[in-house]
Parts: structure tokens; C-alpha cells; sequence
């Protein structure tokens, strides 16, 4: 107390203040960046060009003819890891921020997501998208409200765990399809965002005892932390199963399997590698899927002239082609459908960083200092006037001429591109395609 007594605050608080002045200095004036456009202050809102520096240390770009050039599978490209620390999940391939480290993971579960495979696994979706039907058929018998937007994010679950992990977590068959998990995993968007600007809450939250979060969670959180338990469960049983057994047949391998059948070392093969390697997939397969299904589906049904269009050339498909894929993506309208929802959808919706390690980028008279975190926003250029006329509106139209199509190919980019391309786009476009005729009908 006698020591606070003779303290005194003011060498301290002069101290501070010339550490922030020479870092706003530095920031303003002698840092890489300083050079390119941005807010001064992020309270200030002003006219920019294409290129902003958002934050100290990182640019966004909107401009589409930039992407082709940032996205990319020639050289080295990294992650920011700023923004992937934040989902505390290291050992995924989705959160690996180094270009080598990430392309030896994702070869491991590549093979899982191959055309090939996904064909061999369609009649989970077939099985799923009927009963999801017969949800809603039954709701319209017994005359009772049916909320679909839950239902389709319940159907994308069932069939996203029974492809990966070979479960079904039967959420179609509880009575609010499970509406709290939706809920919880609806707002991984806004706790990103918070984990992003507050690093050490992630991790401290994956450290508290499963126990103590249980008592704390709401009923939402808690399905949500029974399925992640549930997981680990599952991932412990595997690996300890390995050295042992046989892991069957390819058909009913799940993707712990794969990942430890696959050539990556034993130190890539533990249970935190598999935990995070499963968390990050299901996470990225359910709510993506979900938003395009939605979209398609509340498109659909607010334009009569679309939907009985569709409905005109789903009429053409024999039903012994109920099940062929390439059959259904011959079709020019359901394919237009498709794109345009893909186009709209905001399944991902915020700007992805990649950052080039060994070289500078050059954009337009700017050149971009190697190691700058550069992102693009895809719905961005999705809503861009000039590519996209009258962009806010569902207009499939707009994919049935194939030379727009052609030219468009360079800047719709619903997955991703590059070396980090959405893995699940193979899987992801099997499930709005089957069983449109019995949704449409
Ligand atoms: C409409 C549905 C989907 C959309 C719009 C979508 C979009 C994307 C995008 C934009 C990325 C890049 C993310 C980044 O740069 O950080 C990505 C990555 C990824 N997606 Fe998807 N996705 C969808 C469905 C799925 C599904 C169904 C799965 C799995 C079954 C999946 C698995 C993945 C994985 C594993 C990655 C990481 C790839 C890597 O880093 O190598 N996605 N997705």
C-alpha cells in the first residue's frame, strides 16, 4: 500500500502515450502499407478506390479482374493467420496457414471428395433428401406449419455426418429438427468475428471441462457440445481401432479413416489433428449447403414462372434417371438455378486473405509488399453491375446463353479458387440436384 502510496501514475501514463503516438506515426507513415488508401480511423467513412487498406496490416481488393490473380494454384499462397487462429482448430487444412504444410493435409482427404467418391456415397443424399421430403409432405397433409428453413439445414447435417463420419444424428427426426444446433452453428459467422480480435478466448474455452460448459451452456450450446463430444468419441475409437483392424471397404470409410490410411506422418495422425480435421469439415459442409438450398428453394417458390419452367424440364427426365447425376446436370435450367443461388447464396460471405510469402503483387500501379495478408470478397463480385446487371435479382436467365457462361467463368467463384478451393464442391452440388422433382412437385 505504502509502495501505491509513492506511485506515481504520470511517468507511466507518458510512457503510454508516446508508445501510441509512435505507432500511429509508425502505422501512418513508415509502415509497408502506408502507402495504399484507407480510413485513417475506422469511424471515418470515405470514397475509396478498389484497393483499401482495412487494418494495419492487411488490403482488400474489389476488383474482378483481380481475382483470377490472387486465387490461384501456381506458387506459393498462404493463409493470414490471424484470421484462421481463430477458429482453434491448428491442425485442420482449413486453418493451416502455411502453403506446404496445408497442401500435405489436404492431399490426405482430397481423395474423399473426388467426383468418384461422392457418386459412390449418393444414395445417403438420395435416402436423406426423400425423407426430407416426406417432412414436408407430412406437414402439408396434416395442414401444420413446417419451419423448411430449419428442416434443410437438419437434412444437410444428417447427410454431411453419415458422408464424413458414416452417423446419422437423425436430426430430421426431432421435432424442431434440432433449431437450437442450427442456431448455435448460424453464429459461427459473429463469434469468428470476436475470436479474430480476441485471440485467447478461443483456446480458453476449449480448455474449460466439458462439465463446467454444460452447466453454463444454454440447451443450444449443449446439443452443440454433445455433437463435438460425440466426435472425439468417435475420432478416440478410430485411431485406437487403427493399428489393428481392418477400416473396410473405400465405400464405408469415413474420413478418419482416410486420414489415417493416408501417407501423412504418424505426428499428423493424432487425435488433435483428426479432431480439428472433423470439426472443420462438418463445420464447413452444414450451413454453406444449407444457405444455397434455401436460396434455391425460397427462389423457386416466389417465381411462378421459374418454377413451373423447372418443373417443365424436370418433366423430360425419365425416372430411371432419378438418381444420374450427369443426367440432371444436363439439364440447362436446373443447372442455371443452381448457379444463380450458388451466385446469391452468402454461405461465405466474408473477404478470404491470401498472402504470397516469397514475392511482391502487383495491382494495377500498386506494388503489394510480399508477406501483406490481400483478400477478395466473392459475393462482392457476385453483386458487381457491371459483370451481373441488375445483380440483386434471382435471375437464372442470365446462365442459360453458354457464352455468358463462358465469360462469367473467370469471376463466379462460389468455392473459392486456387489452392485452397472449397473440397466439398463435388459433394455440395449432389444435394440440392436429387430429388428436385419430388421438391418441385
Ligand atoms: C454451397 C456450399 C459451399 C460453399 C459455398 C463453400 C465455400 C467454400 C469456400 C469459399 C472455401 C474457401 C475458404 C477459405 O478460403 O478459407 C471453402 C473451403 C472448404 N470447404 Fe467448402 N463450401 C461449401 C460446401 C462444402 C462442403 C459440403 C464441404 C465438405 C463436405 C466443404 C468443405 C470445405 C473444405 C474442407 C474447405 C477447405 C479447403 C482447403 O483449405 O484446402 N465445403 N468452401
Amino acid at each position: 500500500m505504502e509502495f501505491l502510496s509513492r506511485f506515481s501514475w504520470k511517468p507511466l501514463l507518458g510512457v503510454v502515450i508516446v508508445y501510441l503516438a509512435s505507432l500511429t506515426f509508425y502505422r501512418l507513415y513508415l509502415h509497408p502499407l502506408a502507402k495504399f488508401p484507407g480510413p485513417k480511423l475506422a469511424a471515418i467513412s470515405r470514397r475509396y478506390g478498389p484497393i483499401i487498406r482495412i487494418s494495419p496490416y492487411e488490403l482488400h481488393i474489389n476488383d474482378p479482374s483481380f481475382y483470377e490473380k490472387l486465387y490461384r494454384q501456381d506458387g506459393r499462397w498462404n493463409k493470414y493467420e490471424w484470421s484462421y487462429k481463430a477458429f482453434s482448430a491448428p491442425d485442420s487444412a482449413i486453418c493451416t496457414p502455411d502453403h506446404d504444410l496445408h497442401k500435405q493435409r489436404r492431399a490426405a482427404t482430397a481423395p474423399f471428395f473426388s467426383k468418384a467418391s461422392v457418386a459412390g456415397k449418393q444414395g445417403i443424399i438420395y435416402s436423406l433428401a426423400d425423407k426430407l421430403c416426406d417432412c414436408i409432405g407430412k406437414s402439408v397433409d396434416s395442414e401444420s406449419s413446417i419451419n423448411i428453413g430449419t428442416a434443410i439445414s437438419a437434412f444437410t447435417r444428417d447427410v454431411a455426418t453419415q458422408y464424413i463420419l458414416g452417423k446419422d444424428y437423425r436430426n430430421l427426426d426431432t421435432e424442431d429438427f434440432n433449431a437450437g444446433m442450427t442456431a448455435v452453428l448460424q453464429s459461427s459467422g459473429a463469434i469468428w468475428r470476436v475470436t479474430k480480435h480476441v485471440p485467447w478466448l478461443g483456446p480458453t474455452m476449449k480448455s474449460l471441462p466439458p462439465s463446467f460448459m454444460e452447466r453454463i451452456a444454454d440447451d443450444a450450446t449443449k446439443s452443440f457440445l454433445i455433437f463435438l463430444k460425440d466426435c472425439e468419441l468417435t475420432a478416440r475409437a478410430a485411431i485406437s481401432a487403427y493399428a489393428t483392424k481392418d477400416l473396410g471397404d473405400k465405400d464405408s470409410r469415413t474420413i478418419i479413416d482416410e486420414i489415417l490410411r493416408s501417407d501423412l506422418p504418424s505426428s499428423e495422425k493424432t487425435l488433435n489433428h483428426v479432431n480439428d480435421e472433423v470439426g472443420t469439415i462438418t463445420g464447413a459442409a452444414f450451413e454453406t449447403t444449407a444457405q444455397t438450398l434455401r436460396q434455391v428453394l425460397y427462389q423457386v417458390y416466389s417465381n411462378k414462372a421459374i418454377l413451373s419452367r423447372l418443373r417443365a424440364e424436370l418433366s423430360t427426365l425419365p425416372s430411371a434417371d432419378d438418381q444420374n447425376l450427369a443426367a440432371h446436370e444436363r439439364l440447362p435450367y436446373l443447372t442455371a438455378i443452381l448457379m444463380e443461388a450458388l451466385r446469391l447464396s452468402p454461405g461465405v460471405a466474408t473477404r478470404l486473405a491470401r498472402i504470397a510469402p516469397d514475392r511482391d503483387l502487383v495491382y494495377g500501379k500498386w506494388s503489394i509488399p510480399s508477406g501483406t495478408p490481400v483478400g477478395m470478397t466473392a459475393l462482392l463480385m457476385h453483386k458487381n453491375e457491371s459483370l451481373y446487371p441488375d445483380p440483386e435479382k434471382f435471375d437464372p436467365e442470365r446462365w442459360m446463353d453458354t457464352e455468358a457462361r463462358k465469360k462469367a467463368d473467370k469471376t463466379f467463384a462460389p468455392f473459392s479458387r486456387g489452392t485452397r478451393i472449397c473440397l466439398g464442391m463435388q459433394y455440395d452440388h449432389h444435394q440440392p440436384i436429387f430429388r428436385f422433382r419430388r421438391l418441385t412437385s
